[in-house]
């Protein structure tokens, strides 16, 4: 009942936020588009004709409504009408302006582009128009028609004040803020416009030489591959022979001596030609930009509403800490008496209240060993007679020691408290997760693209399954669907279930597998062999586009300056959760380390993050590799000390309370948190709200990954081969490396294809065999050795 309630509330709430919506559709841009352009030939026709036809249309003009009448302009009386207006009352030659403002308006609609740079080109047109009718204004008595009324009545105007030369200056002035602003105009481009058509002009007058030169470049070996390049730009072209034939013995034209200077002259030439190319992909990034926006990856799901904050629940911990005073003075003077019945003074003592502990930071009398009230852990826990106390001698940073005493009624920490927080709200983070709130009751905020991969272990029933639920919750409630993608592996299949009904939203699968969620341990392997593909994908796409991490590389995707043609995209976050990695490890072993290893090790960079739960912290699932490569580290409550080590490297798990109290370390530090709770009908609300809305048509797809099973065709028959098959050769041994994605990229095959063909090379013995997600060892060592195999076969 209470499900179909939120069901159809929020099916209101969107219905309601629809109607309200005032954007138009595509299907009404359209229109709109298309009526504007018409609109636009209309003016066009109707100006063109008007200087025709003006002084026959003049009498027409006043008998607008007489049905009879008709004006002799192309678009009759509408046209003389509205030529009349714009081109005689209005701002003369300068109105055509307006049909080609309308019309580029019109485009910008009809095409769907991103306006953003209408509203620019809307100004600096009517600043032309007012410019252009001011200037011709100077002619209006002669040609009245040339800068119309508005144009001779402002520079009638001007002119009363600045006089003739005052208005144009004033006219010089706004054109070189026009050209400026508009066209970039900077003296040393203007300097380079004249130098190049200067050689122009020179080169015109050798044109005959300059043709043989260009053969003689052809006829060349070399040659002939640089005109081939030069055929994109061919201002190089030109240049390169237009140097050349500067030189006085332009009328012979000798081949002998022209080509020595050639040499000289390609010196000049680098230096000139070099940034000019890379200004130009600079240029056309921006020009790009300019035209169209930037890239916008929320477009897809332009109407993707955020989960709104009355999802979550309060949990009755809203207005804050309860301090009761009694306790703590009561703990306090316990601590006092404990330490004094070991001789221990205290100088100062002070408390923090946080919500589920209490910290008593206290400074001890100078000449007292730290290590002394180290030792009293159990003392004052037995005198406090309360479990989990925790004492950190001395806390770092500080000259205290920190006793760490449970608060009798904990408060709970709302998931909704901590995404309210400002910290949250307003944290610049690529991915930030709000954990919860810290000891001295401030929300505890990371980013998980930094840490850059969380290990999170605890005894079970301790708030595991909580934390993770927190994580995802804090990714959902600030991300994008097109900025990160979620995959899931549940060994449990019951804990991230709800999140199915997010799918096409936020998750990320294999293109073969019906379910997105991962609970057969088995099909693991697969996913993380796919996503060690991806990575290698990523790192080859960051290696093109010469940037070093998945942020820089989006920035500049999103300036349009990486060309989607050469397989560039937009590429969001990957966050891999896995739960029950010790149930994994335990099926899979070896098989899931490796991968697990290698993504841990190298993915950061690319933007694929993982985080692995267990309750088993013992080192053979937790093994050295895992932990060297995972800084980031959450204890919740563990039974043993050895436990506590095993995860933190340091102990204190085994003295936390419980329910969501917990460690976090990344690094040296570790700080002491209440994990924000999040009930499991807070996340089904959630991923229902995410789920009604417009989604992607699937789940996002990883690349292909094909297993070691799926290879079975081994048979030699060369009759059978790919057609492709001598290139991937080529290709392998050329790059000495055995993958299936260096075909694909390569030679722009899909995975299937590529993954038959390695089979192939793998039956020919150009290739080694499967080695997991390692590329397969090459075989043939050298293109001479490909050779002589390939004929020796053919024999
Ligand atoms: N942050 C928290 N605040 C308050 N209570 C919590 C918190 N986290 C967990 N709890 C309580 O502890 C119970 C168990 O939590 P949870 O299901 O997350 O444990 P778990 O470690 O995942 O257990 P398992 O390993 O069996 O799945 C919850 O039902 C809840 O009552």
């Amino acid at each position: 009942m209470a499900k179909k309630r939120t069901k159809s509330k929020s099916k209101k709430t969107t219905t309601a936020e629809k109607k309200v919506s005032f954007k138009p559709s595509k299907q009404n841009k359209i229109i709109f588009g298309s009526l504007l352009i018409v609109l636009s030939i209309a003016l066009f026709f109707s100006f063109m004709s008007f200087y025709f036809t003006w002084q026959e249309d003049q009498s027409m003009l006043s008998q607008f409504a007489d049905r009879n009448a008709q004006a002799s302009n192309l678009l009759n009386k509408f046209g003389a009408g509205v030529s009349h207006f714009f081109m005689y009352k209005g701002f003369g030659l300068a109105s055509f302006v307006f049909p080609f403002l309308l019309a580029v308006t019109g485009l910008y609609l009809f095409l769907g582009l991103n306006g953003k740079r209408l509203i620019s080109k809307w100004i600096w047109g009517l600043v032309g128009v007012i410019w252009g009718s001011i200037a011709l204004g100077f002619f209006a008595a002669d040609f009245p028609l040339l800068g119309g009324l508005i144009g001779y009545e402002m520079n009638d105007f001007l002119q009363d004040y600045t006089g003739k030369i005052g208005v144009f200056l004033i006219l010089i002035f706004v054109l070189m803020v026009i050209l400026v602003r508009l066209f970039n105009f900077t003296p040393e481009g203007f300097a380079n416009f004249f130098r190049r058509q200067k050689q122009k002009i020179k080169s015109d007058f050798n044109e005959e030489p300059s043709i043989h030169n260009t053969q003689t470049i052809n006829e060349d070996g070399e040659g002939s591959i640089e005109l081939s390049t030069d055929d994109k730009v061919p201002e190089k072209i030109d240049t390169y022979t237009h140097k050349e034939n500067i030189p006085p013995l332009n009328e012979e034209a000798g081949l002998d001596v022209n080509l020595p200077q050639e040499e000289e002259s390609d010196i000049d030439l680098k230096v000139e030609e070099t940034p000019v190319e890379e200004e130009e992909t600079d240029v056309t990034a921006a020009r790009l930009v300019k035209d169209f926006g930037e890239f916008d990856p929320k477009l897809e799901l332009g109407n993707y509403k955020f989960p709104t904050l009355d999802l979550l629940e309060a949990h009755g911990a809203s207005g804050g800490i309860t301090i009761n005073q009694e306790e703590l003075e009561e703990n306090k003077n316990r601590i006092v008496s404990t330490l004094k019945n070991y001789k221990i003074g205290i100088a100062q003592i002070k408390a923090t209240i946080g919500p589920t502990v209490t910290l008593y930071e206290i400074v001890p009398e100078a000449g007292i060993r730290i290590s002394k009230i180290k030792n009293l852990e159990d003392d004052i826990a037995l005198s406090l007679a309360a479990l989990g106390i925790r004492i950190i001698a001395p806390i770092p940073g500080k000259g205290t020691v920190g006793i760490e005493v449970p608060n009798k009624n904990a408060t709970i920490v709302s998931m909704r408290s901590v995404i309210a927080s400002n910290k949250f709200q307003k944290a610049e983070m690529e991915l930030p997760i709000a954990f919860g709130k810290t000891i001295s009751n401030e929300t505890f905020v990371v980013d998980l693209a930094k840490m850059p991969h969380m290990l999170m272990a605890g005894a079970t029933g301790q708030g595991k399954s909580v934390g993770l639920n927190a994580v995802i919750t804090s990714l959902l409630y600030k991300k994008h669907p097109a900025e990160v993608k979620f995959i899931l592996v549940d060994p449990k299949k019951v804990e991230l279930t709800l999140y199915n009904k997010i799918e096409r939203h936020f998750l990320a699968k294999l293109p073969d597998s019906e379910e997105a969620i991962i609970t057969d341990n088995t099909k693991v392997i697969n996913t993380l062999n796919s996503l060690c593909i991806e990575m290698d994908n990523r790192y080859e796409l960051l290696k093109s586009a010469m940037v070093r991490n998945v942020k820089e590389y989006n920035v500049k995707f999103k300036a349009r300056k990486l060309n989607p043609n050469d397989g560039h995209k937009f590429l969001p976050y990957i966050v891999l959760v896995i739960d029950e990695f010790a149930d994994l490890i335990m099926t899979a072993g070896k098989e899931v380390e490796t991968p697990i290893a290698r993504l841990a090790q190298l993915a950061r960079a690319i933007g694929i993050h993982l985080i692995i739960a267990t309750q088993r912290p013992s080192v053979n699932v937790i093994t050295g590799i895992i932990k060297a490569n995972f800084p980031a580290r959450i204890a919740f409550r563990v039974t043993s000390k050895i436990d506590s080590r095993t995860i933190l490297d340091a102990q204190g798990a085994d003295q936390l309370i419980g329910r969501g109290d917990m460690l976090y370390t990344q690094g040296n530090d570790v700080t002491r948190l209440q994990c924000a709770f999040v009930d499991t009908p807070e996340v089904a609300k959630i991923t229902e709200y995410i789920g009604s809305q417009r989604a992607y048509p699937e789940a996002h797809l990883l690349p292909e990954y094909v297993g070691e099973e799926s290879g079975t065709s081994l048979d030699n028959d060369i009759a059978d081969r790919d057609a492709m098959f001598k290139e991937a050769a080529e290709v392998i041994v050329t790059a000495q490396q055995g993958s299936a994605s260096l075909i694909q990229r390569k030679l722009k095959l899909g995975y299937n294809r590529a993954g038959r063909i390695i089979d192939q090379l793998e039956a020919a013995g150009i290739v080694g065999p499967f080695e997991g997600s390692k590329a397969r060892q090459v075989l043939v060592p050298d293109m001479y050795s490909l050779e002589q195999l390939l004929e020796n076969e053919a024999k």
